[in-house]
Parts: structure tokens; sequence; C-alpha cells
């Protein structure tokens, strides 16, 4: 499902003429099967963030090789990777980054209005998955009329409107209490289970890193052997 291959990345900063190059991932190797949920863990700033960026193709690795669905992702222009992002993967972030100016429903409909969808099956589908999530009584309400849990759903519902196979998280319980956090825990443990949706999930938290059926730890840029809870064995 997804296949990184000595991955290396660095970043450029400073004016050009003076720049320094900061190596931020070293030899990444990792594999994600279909149906998995692999929590990544490590202290800030070891490379967790860019790893996800470099496998939702927000940025390309230095060098390397990340397949994702049987496709080498390193070999796409802009354009395909937009469109093979919208096709894919589904977000969920700390801060929700929901628009505030819309409705809850209206945010969860919206990955469909970029993909050209139908105004009628649009509705049909953000209807049902409002269900799915417990919100279809608060579809009217805006971002700031909901408690950190349910938006956080509203979150969820967005990433899963377009069927992806695979949902990206990074630190999704970061601004919830610990109520929610179970609650959202425990629907992405249901989701994967019902629909065999892939997660990648970034995460501090000890809690959120044991739903993973394995959990990654990246140290100063360097992938460690991953514990599974399946097998009690380390792999990667
Ligand atoms: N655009 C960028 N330009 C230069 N350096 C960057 C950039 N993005 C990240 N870095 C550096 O890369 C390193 C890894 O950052 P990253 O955000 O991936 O870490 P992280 O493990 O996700 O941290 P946190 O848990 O704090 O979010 C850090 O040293 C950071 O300063």
């Amino acid at each position: 499902m997804i296949e990184v291959t000595n991955v290396q990345h660095q970043f450029r900063i400073g004016k050009k003429g003076s720049e320094r190059v900061v190596p931020v991932l070293h030899d990444i190797d990792m594999r994600v099967e279909e149906g998995e949920i692999v929590t990544i863990v490590g202290r800030s700033g070891s490379g967790k963030s860019t790893l996800l960026n470099l496998i939702s193709g927000y940025i390309r690795p230095t060098s390397g090789r990340i397949v994702v669905g049987g496709r080498d992702v390193t070999a796409l222009s802009e354009g395909e990777w937009a469109d093979f992002r919208l096709r894919h993967f589904g977000f969920v972030f700390q801060s929700f980054q929901l628009i505030p100016s819309m409705t809850a429903f209206e945010n969860v409909e919206l990955p469909l209005v970029l993909q050209g969808v139908g105004e009628r099956e649009r509705k049909r589908r953000a209807q049902a998955i409002m269900e799915r999530v417990g919100l279809e009584s608060l579809g009217s309400h805006y971002p700031g009329e909901l408690s950190g849990g349910q938006q956080q759903r509203v979150g969820i519902a967005r990433a899963l409107i377009t069927e992806p196979p695979v949902i990206l998280a990074d630190e999704p319980t970061g601004s919830l209490d610990s109520e929610n956090e179970r609650s959202l825990l425990a629907m992405i443990r249901e989701l994967n289970r019902e629909r065999s949706i892939t997660f990648l999930i970034i995460t501090h938290d000890d809690q959120v890193a044991s739903i993973g059926h394995r959990t990654l730890t990246l140290r100063d840029g360097r992938m460690e052997s991953g514990y599974s809870y399946a097998t009690g064995g380390y792999s990667l």
C-alpha cells in the first residue's frame, strides 16, 4: 500500500549563495500494508511531519522512492500529484483546519466539490457520513459553534467523504480532552475494521500510539524498528 525505500530528505534554508543544508531524514525504509493502523512516534523535531508531508507529496524527497497503491509517486508531476492526493488520501489535523465561514455540512462536502461531484450525490454522501460520525443534527453549525471533539468529527467526516484508502493524521487528538480522545480513537478503530481504511497516525501520546497495529519510532531522522502489537515483536 505505502512503500518508502531509502528516502533521505534535507531542507535548504537561508538566502541563495549562503544556503545551509539541514538534513532531516536518513535512510528511511518502511511499509504500510492495506488495512493497517500504523502509528509513528518520536521526539519533537525527529522528522515525523516531514515524513508525512513526503508521503502525501507536499514535499519531494531529496532521494529515494515512495510508492503508494502501486504508483511511484516521486515521479508524478505537480498536477498529477494534486489529483492523486485527492483520490488516495484523507487528512486529519491537530488544529482541525476547518473553514470557519462554512457550516459543518459544507466543510464535509468540500472535497467532493473539488472533485466535481454533482450536488445531489454530494448531499447524499455528506448526509450519510455525518450520520456515521454522529453529527447529523449539527450540520448547520459553523465550526466556531462546535466543541473540539465535534470539530474533529467534522474533520474525520471530511477526510472520509472521498472514500480514500488511506487516512493520514498528524496529532489528531492533540487538541482534545481525554474523553473526546478516547471516543475519537474508538471511532478510528471502528472505521479501520468496517472499511479496511489504512491509517498512518503521528503522535506524541502513548494512548494514541497504542491503537496502532504497529508503532514505528523516529529518532533524529532515522527509523528505529517498530513494535508490532499483533506479533508482540519488533520489525520495520
Ligand atoms: N520547511 C522547512 N525548512 C527547514 N527546516 C525544516 C522545515 N520543516 C521542518 N524543518 C526541520 O526539520 C526537522 C524535523 O521537523 P518535523 O516538523 O518533521 O519534526 P516533527 O517530528 O514532526 O516535530 P513535532 O513533533 O514538533 O511536530 C526540524 O529540525 C525542523 O526544524
